[in-house]
């Protein structure tokens, strides 16, 4: 949460220069070493020569157990940010589906293992959207326990990529992926009542099944797997959707680094210094006027020389 707080303070923007020759010859600002703030690919090319290289999405894995809330969280999230492109991938997309054998014993078969997930064709949606790629993401049927083979899930290029499900903190090589990690954080209990009623009302299922399957792959697999990636979150949510004060920071601080996004777009040898108390302490002390000037020439050269 610290973060959250943190960023809602508002970023530092180092080196903000358009045009590199017309800064280079302009006696007020100082010259090269003041430069250390900034890209240095693209400040070594003069502005106009060098295409910026596109930003990528801003990438927020969602985790938690079965039926904590993660959809509704991401559909509040997504609500509050319909000034930008957002997509939702499931990581539920991405089950293998089950042979026909397998089908044959279905209550034999562990949904909550990591290994029902195709990881590595996971991956490879992710890296394509994050390099700016559409992709088509399979359709998976909860009913059947298959993937519907002809039909796919277009998915556009976006400013924001939400991955959601119940092992998506997992494998590291996915939660690498991720510019922020929030974990759902509901009741064991009540988690149990809602998976009942939506499985025998969506999911084809009847109660003894459910049942039956929660006590022998689900909440096992939520103890030794979900539960021990909670330490990977950059924000945890107690009571998912019901918790709107939660929501309401996360999308703020969404909308600050998005808010930096566009800046860097415009801008493309802006660097972003991350905020720290030292910077914050810094950036009083320069704008306090009563500060001496060896003291302000002082801090602002620490401040640009970043
Ligand atoms: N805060 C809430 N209050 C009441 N019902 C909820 C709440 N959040 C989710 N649900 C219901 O619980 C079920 C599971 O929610 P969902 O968001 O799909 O969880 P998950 O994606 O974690 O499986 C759905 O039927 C949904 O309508
Ligand atoms: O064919 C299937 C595939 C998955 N499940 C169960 O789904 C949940 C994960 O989905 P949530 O929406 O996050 O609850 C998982 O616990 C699996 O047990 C299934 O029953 N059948």
């Amino acid at each position: 949460m610290e973060d959250v707080l943190d960023s809602a303070v508002g970023a530092h923007f180092s080196g903000l220069r358009r045009d590199l020759r017309r800064l280079s010859s302009s006696s007020s600002l100082p010259s090269s070493p003041s430069s250390a703030t900034c890209n240095d690919a693209s400040a070594a090319a003069p502005s106009g020569l060098a295409s910026p290289a596109p930003r990528q999405p801003f990438v927020i894995g969602v985790c938690g157990g079965t039926a904590s809330g993660k959809t509704t969280v991401c559909d509040m999230i997504i609500q509050q940010l319909h000034d930008h492109r957002v997509v939702l991938v499931n990581q539920d997309s991405f089950y293998r589906g089950l042979t026909e054998e397998e089908s044959e014993h279905v209550e034999e078969y562990n949904f909550d293992h990591p290994d029902a997930f195709d990881t590595d064709q996971l991956l490879e949606c992710m890296g394509k959207l994050k390099s700016g790629q559409s992709v088509n993401i399979p359709i998976y049927d909860f009913k059947n326990h298959r993937r519907c083979s002809e039909s796919f899930r277009k998915v556009n290029v976006s400013d924001v990529i939400i991955l959601e499900g119940i092992l998506v903190f997992h494998d590291q090589r996915v939660r690498d992926l991720m510019d922020m990690k929030i974990f759902v954080d509901t009741d064991a209990d009540i988690r149990l009542a809602r998976r009942i009623r939506r499985d025998t009302v969506e999911r084809g299922r009847d109660v003894l099944s459910v049942l039956e399957q929660y006590g022998r792959f689900v909440k096992p697999a939520f103890d030794d797997f979900i539960l021990p990636s909670k330490k990977y979150a950059d924000v945890i949510i107690p009571r998912g959707g019901d918790n709107h004060v939660a929501i309401d920071l996360i999308a703020q601080h969404i909308r600050t680094k998005l808010g930096q996004h566009d800046l860097c777009k415009l801008y493309p040898n802006v660097c972003v210094v991350q905020t720290t108390f030292q910077i914050r302490g810094m950036h009083t002390l320069i704008r306090d006027r009563e500060i001496t000037t060896p003291d302000f020439v002082f801090y602002s050269d620490r401040l640009i020389r970043r």
